[in-house]
């Protein structure tokens, strides 16, 4: 006999960086904590997990973090499948042997989800929720995140905006977040940039541009691509070594470690820009509430230019045109890779833009729309 569980199981490969595991971890835990779901959640690579949740342990084929059941997904399951309420298959990865035999036997197969990217493209909204017959006749639904009433909505907990409130009203957070990071020479008037992004051509000319300006920047740079190629930049100049920091010119460097996403969040709160990257820090830099660039995914035949392309103009549609033409350019030719059009933007919007760290503060809740992504995704699966 079978029985019928009401759990939510997650399915997610890590294809490379950690943006499929940042979205889907967040998820996770958004579904368990608000919820009270129970959360099975199959990941092929706890090593790339661990760097977003330093207490995972890579080798453990099981245990819990915050509610969430973490299993690693081996090829076969160490630990077997049982049907719940709901299967979700992050980003098209293909669920595992056990589970594709199993679910065309069951009587009342569990709703059976593909979660999609996120695309601000207007496409999306006729796609979202969109079935089709996948096996013998079980059907998977097309689940698109967006930034409309019909699409998916947007992953963001509860509390989120309160909670970030909160932080940006007290000027010690600043200090603090630094602090716990050994950096103790940012004053409260300096400005401070966090840099996430690839490899990127154009990052020369605007780390030279910082250099050269007339005031101090502090450049804020997790361990990884961004800060490789950053230092890249710097091994052939003098700079001074004196600190922990690397000082070059009106330009202070300071290398992080990676942190859990409650960390990253809270430094993306803390600084007055933000450049970011793929997915979930795309995202968290709007939730922010601070001005951003985007260093979207790259794709073949620059298709994640039309994606960018679609966001920049809802993102701009209210925003007064001379100050968008400019955020849209400097995000072009960021994503262009062409350093002299990135300066030269750059400088025509301004490190401190009042409109649109206006506009930033207020597409939070504009973007958000009448609910978040947790919540219609559960009112989905309740309606069956
Ligand atoms: C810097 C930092 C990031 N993070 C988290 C935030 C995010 O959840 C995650 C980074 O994910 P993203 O911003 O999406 O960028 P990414 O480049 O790592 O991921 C990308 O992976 C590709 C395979 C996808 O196709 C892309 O769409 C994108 O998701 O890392 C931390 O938790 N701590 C940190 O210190």
């Amino acid at each position: 006999m079978q029985t019928h569980h009401s759990h939510w199981d997650i399915f997610c490969t890590v294809v490379d960086n950690y943006g499929d595991i940042g979205v889907t971890w967040r998820l996770a835990r958004q579904l368990a904590d608000e919820y009270g779901l129970v959360i099975n959640l199959w990941v092929d690579d706890l090593a790339s997990f661990a760097h977003i949740l330093p207490q995972l342990d890579s080798r453990k084929t099981q245990q819990s973090f915050y509610g969430v059941n973490i299993f690693h997904w081996t090829q076969p399951l160490q630990h077997p499948w049982q049907p719940g309420q709901v299967v979700i298959e992050a980003f098209a990865c293909e669920l595992p042997q056990e589970v594709q035999q199993q679910l065309p036997l069951l009587p009342s197969p569990p709703m059976w989800i593909n979660l999609e990217y996120l695309s601000a493209e207007p496409w999306i909204d006729d796609c979202h929720g969109l079935q089709s017959p996948a096996l013998a006749g079980v059907k998977k639904l097309f689940y698109f995140p967006g930034f409309t009433a019909k699409s998916g909505g947007l992953i963001c907990e509860q509390d989120l905006f309160e909670q970030r409130e909160h932080w940006q009203q007290n000027p010690q957070s600043r200090l603090s977040l630094c602090q716990s990071f050994g950096i103790s020479d940012i004053a409260p008037d300096e400005s401070v940039i966090s840099l996430f992004c690839y490899e990127n051509n154009a990052l020369p000319a605007l780390l030279a541009l910082w250099r050269d300006a007339p005031q101090k920047l502090h450049l804020l740079v997790p361990q990884g691509k961004g800060l490789n190629a950053v230092k890249q930049w710097l091994e052939p100049q003098p700079f001074d070594t004196s600190t922990a920091n690397y000082i070059i010119g009106n330009l202070h460097i300071h290398e992080l470690p990676m942190t859990d996403q409650q960390g990253y969040d809270r430094l993306l709160w803390s600084c007055d820009m933000n450049i970011v990257r793929g997915e979930d820090s795309f995202l968290r830099a709007q939730w922010a509430a601070k001005p951003f660039i985007w260093h979207i995914y790259p794709q073949e035949e620059d298709a994640h230019l039309i994606k960018l392309d679609a966001f920049m103009r809802r993102y701009c549609h209210n925003l007064a045109p001379a100050v968008a033409d400019a955020w849209q350019q400097l995000n072009l030719a960021f994503n262009q890779q062409d350093g002299p059009a990135v300066c030269h933007y750059w400088q025509k919007l301004g490190l401190v833009n009042g409109a649109l760290l206006q506009h930033a503060k207020q597409w939070p809740i504009d973007a958000i729309n009448d609910a978040d992504l947790a919540n219609r995704l559960v009112k989905m699966a309740k309606n069956g």
